[in-house]
């Protein structure tokens, strides 16, 4: 045994790993002096033992740095993540103000996500180019996408919950991923690539590869990653590629008809074209990877992987929340089912029956279920986690100094669960946003009603975000697609609830913490039928 031990292929990886943890457990650390969550009095190596505690019981650990440290910073350490400092929630305002020169998102994300690693091509998040169309062309576009939106969901919706007017069992989270990721691929790659099926899987996959990978690669020793990385991100690999074969021919054909339509104003196929080019988000990430002039940008394999970037940005947090949504109305009242069907048929009837921005705008029922449904349950459980850049770190507004190289966040779940902001934090009151757009009597008696009710409501609905409301983020940074997300959100659940019938449950299928994440019961089912 002792002769094994002392072959050189053995104990040299067992000193180096020795040698990690050693460094790991002894090295000085660079944060501020504060409270640390999760760390016990008198123990040793408390920031190590408080990193796991927390990992473990993350819930614990943000409900009692909220409850014992509301107005001071503290140490959120998580295993397998960064050690945080979290600053208290008055200050998450001055936290996403901030340039990006002295505290970025951006880096924040490349070390989370470990895209040197995870992604075949790291340029693609080093230089996110997508984002400003998500934010800008897909943000003005929604409106005109509605009917495309919601012939895709009718399409998806009829075929996987099927026309079966008796009751059956489905799994919610397993069909609404497919509904999701096929509906929001009709805006980005159009008709048909949206109802490949092998594209929609590997896009799927790929998306469960990168926090996977990036979670395994971050207990990893730095120095070590560039060994270890290729061998573990094998799966993203085989995905993109997979992703990137199905979406090669068509991204070939819109960048020869858009060489076309420069020279001569027709297709490739040299026919004068009177309709315009696709309205999708890869037809728009072609017309910007031309206007940049920058050829790195018009390859097909560039295209594909924005493509690829955004189905992992949307896809799970949208499936997350309409599966939070079904599941928290089917375990509900069914007079709050027959709300909701009554404003959609009304106001839908109201618009002539057609779906479209201003229908959905006409709706506050239907979108204070999506709002309050994420208030309860949001993934999102450290608000901005951003990592501080400037070289001589940065000072918070109560003095606080914070060095270069720290991540620094906010509470997020233990905000959306207080009782002060939310009262019954734990229940899910459907209509709770919608009533609080009703602009009270005294208001329009004082004459200042217009304006300020106009606030008032915005301030109330889904895509809506502030210190006190942070599921998709606040400030600058947050989530760009929030506003399409509410559309194609708002659409979908519409046409579930006017279509189909809920058996309504006596208890909800819990949510799961994973690490510092929430996410719903995966394999949770509901029963349901067609509405004749
Ligand atoms: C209900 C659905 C969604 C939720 C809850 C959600 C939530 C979030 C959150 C919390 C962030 C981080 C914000 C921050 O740290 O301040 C984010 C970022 C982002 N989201 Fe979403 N998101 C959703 C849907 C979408 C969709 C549909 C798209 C694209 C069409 C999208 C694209 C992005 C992008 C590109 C970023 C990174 C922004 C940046 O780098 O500046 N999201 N999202």
């Amino acid at each position: 045994m002792l002769d094994v031990l002392t072959r050189p292929a053995v104990l040299a990886p067992a000193l180096l790993v020795a040698g990690y943890v050693l460094y790991q457990l002894l090295r000085p650390s660079r944060l501020p002096q504060l409270p640390i969550i999760g760390a016990k009095p008198g123990e040793w190596f408390p920031l190590t033992r408080a990193r796991w505690r927390n990992a473990k019981d993350m819930k614990t650990a943000v409900e009692v740095a909220y409850s014992q440290y509301r107005d001071q910073a503290c140490i959120m350490p998580i295993a397998g993540a960064a050690d945080h400092v979290m600053l208290p929630p008055r200050e998450l305002q001055w936290l996403v103000d901030q340039p990006d020169l002295d505290i970025s998102m951006h880096d924040q994300i490349m070390y989370t996500l470990q895209l040197d690693h995870t992604l075949t091509d790291p340029e693609l998040g080093r230089n996110p180019v997508h984002v400003s169309l998500v934010s800008g062309l897909l943000t003005r576009e929604t409106g005109n996408l509605v009917p495309e939106l919601i012939d895709e969901i009718e399409h998806v919706v009829d075929e996987l919950w099927g026309l079966d007017g008796s009751f059956r069992t489905i799994c919610v989270y397993d069909t609404l991923k497919r509904i999701i990721g096929q509906a929001t691929n009709r805006v980005f790659v159009g008709l048909p690539l949206c109802r490949d099926a092998a594209l929609l899987e590997a896009g799927m996959a790929f998306a469960q590869d990168v926090p996977l990978t990036s979670t395994v690669l971050r207990f990893i020793w730095p120095p070590m990653r560039p060994f270890v990385a290729p061998l573990l991100t094998l799966p993203n690999r085989i995905h993109t590629n997979q992703f990137y074969k199905i979406m090669r021919p068509e991204v070939l054909r819109r960048l020869a008809d858009y060489d076309a339509r420069q020279r001569t104003g027709t297709d490739a196929t040299g026919a004068e074209k009177k309709a315009l080019p696709s309205n999708d988000f890869l037809q728009w990430s072609v017309n910007q990877a031309h206007a940049s002039g920058d050829p790195y940008m018009s390859k097909p394999d560039t295209l594909a992987g924005r493509i690829l970037l955004l189905n992992f940005a949307s896809i799970h947090t949208s499936s997350f929340a309409i599966t939070h949504a079904i599941l928290d109305l089917a375990s509900s009242r069914q007079e709050y089912i027959d709300e909701l069907r009554d404003e959609i048929t009304t106001v839908l009837a109201e618009h002539g029956g057609e779906w479209n921005k201003r229908a959905l705008a006409a709706m506050p029922k239907l979108d204070s279920v999506f709002r309050e449904s994420q208030r309860v349950n949001s993934f999102v459980t450290l608000a901005s986690i951003r990592s501080v850049v400037k070289p001589e770190g940065v000072t918070t507004p109560s003095g606080l100094k914070i060095p270069k190289g720290l991540m620094v966040c906010a509470p997020s779940y233990p905000v959306f669960h207080d009782p002060e902001l939310y009262p019954d934090p734990h229940v899910f009151k459907p209509f709770r946003f919608a009533e609080k757009r009703i602009v009270p009597a005294e208001a329009n008696a004082n004459g200042d009603a217009p304006s300020s009710s106009y606030v008032q409501r915005a301030r109330q609905a889904f895509a809506s975000t502030s210190p006190e409301y942070t599921a998709f983020g606040h400030g600058r940074h947050a989530c760009p697609g929030r506003f399409f997300a509410s559309s194609e959100l708002k659409l979908m659940l519409a046409y579930l609830v006017t279509n189909y019938d809920f058996e309504i449950q006596e208890r909800r299928a819990e949510n799961l913490w994973f690490g510092m994440n929430r996410i719903p019961p995966m394999a949770a089912n509901i029963r349901i039928r067609r509405r004749g």
